[in-house]
């Protein structure tokens, strides 16, 4: 099966060398082909250039894009799209006054989410959860990953596990797993918090290992969930069985988690809604890639992340959805790129950086997507006609996306 598409108005994020990760100063770039071609066989990118350069190719599906931008699909590197339910309850709530600190006390929140996806059988939480999938790969989302953390038990989490890898073997989009069996202290251990660490430690990191089914591990290091301590016991444990970690940090309060991320070499750490001058400096020369999450931000009216800052600091960035019941119930990426235009001052090339290669970064993918590149995979995305690509950002809350195309494959 090969794939041509001609008459391309701009072609985006085109690299002739492999990049992986693009930092700073770097991020307001965004190459481009005015009036392009590209050409996939199977899943590859084999060839793309200028309309003017164009040579007659056979492929078996020709498809004219005049009008119409090409950009690599959406890399949304922090998920929580397997889960049961929704929490509209607590939506309204907080409408009405309640915080989220609030709700969380009283035994919502995570755990709320949890007690649900425990009584929930598998194939019904396969099928919620695939129909995430499937609309966040039609708004342009070619590649995810997706937490556990909505378990909490050696069942639950290895459920959701089983859900994701499922979700993995029957859907096209590219998934990468993550263990985040510390999401929140399961009621029966509100008192007995360092057993429930071991309990991680001991039984649940060793069990996900052996099954070959998370590749990282992820704490949420915040004031009452997992603190320094915690955080470094469990990242220590995943580090013995090779589990990398990408973590939540600084979401409400400093802990330390960022330059701990950084001590375990964290692929990622996200979040970063409070961020000081010393998580500047842990991050600065590391290989930890700073993740900000605007619609959570939006979503319970906390403080954005200081892109500027990181970004301005020679830092690399990227952005994610955060796609779960409480604090981000969206998938949505295009609205996330127009959120770091809008709300964390990034310029629209920026944004398409965050959400592209630096997304993939974020899942350990870079050097096979994120951008358009001779033998990378062909995961991308066709726009509805637009004059120039600045109007993704610009006319927010609007669906862009005309058609995806995944590992070579039209959707
Ligand atoms: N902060 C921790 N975890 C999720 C929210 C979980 C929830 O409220 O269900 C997050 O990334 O925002
Ligand atoms: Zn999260």
């Amino acid at each position: 099966m090969s794939v041509l598409i001609l008459n391309i108005k701009q072609l985006l994020q085109v690299h002739d060398s492999n990049v992986t990760i693009v930092k700073g100063a770097d991020m307001k770039e965004l190459p481009i082909l005015e009036n392009a071609y590209i050409y996939i066989d199977h899943d590859t990118i084999i060839e793309y250039g200028k309309m003017e350069d164009y040579q007659t190719i056979e492929a078996d599906t020709i498809i004219d894009a005049t009008g119409k931008i090409v950009l690599p699909s959406w890399c949304d590197s922090h998920t929580h799209i397997v889960y049961a339910g929704d929490r509209t309850s607590e939506f309204v709530d907080r409408i009405k006054g309640v915080s989220y600190a609030e709700i969380a006390n009283k035994g919502g929140g995570i755990l709320n989410s949890a007690k649900l996806l425990q009584k929930t059988s598998e194939e019904i939480l396969y099928k919620q959860s695939l129909k995430r999938l499937d609309e966040i790969i039609a708004m342009g989302t070619g590649a995810v990953e997706i937490k556990t953390g909505y378990g909490l038990t050696l069942d639950a989490e290895l459920k959701m596990l089983r859900v994701i890898k499922r979700l993995k073997r029957e859907s096209l989009a590219i998934i990468t797993p993550t263990l985040l069996a510390a999401h929140a202290i399961p009621s029966e251990f509100k008192t007995k918090k360092q057993d429930y660490i071991k309990y991680i430690t001991e039984e649940l990191i060793p069990k996900a290992a052996e099954l070959h089914i998370a590749n990282y591990i992820d704490v949420f290091c915040e004031e009452g969930y997992f603190d320094i301590n915690d955080t470094e016991a469990i990242l220590k444990a995943g580090k013995n069985y090779n589990l990398k970690p990408k973590i939540h940090v600084n979401q409400f309060n400093i802990l330390g988690g960022i330059a701990l991320g950084v001590k375990y070499n964290a692929l990622s750490v996200d979040h970063l809604e409070e961020l000081n001058e010393d998580d500047i400096v842990a991050l600065k020369d590391s290989e930890t890639i700073p993740v900000a999450l605007p619609g959570c931000s939006y979503f319970l009216s906390i403080p954005y992340t200081k892109a500027r800052q990181l970004i301005d600091a020679g830092l690399p960035l990227a952005i994610a959805t955060d796609y779960n019941p409480g604090s981000s119930p969206s998938g949505n990426m295009n609205f996330i790129v127009s959120a770091a235009c809008v709300k964390l001052k990034m310029t629209p090339e920026e944004a398409i950086n965050a959400a592209t290669i630096n997304g993939a970064y974020a899942m350990g993918i870079s050097n096979m997507y994120g951008s358009i590149t001779r033998g990378k995979k062909a995961n991308l995305i066709i726009t509805k006609p637009m004059d120039h690509y600045s109007e993704i950002p610009y006319a927010y809350a609007h669906n862009p996306v005309e058609q995806v195309i995944i590992n070579g494959q039209l959707l």
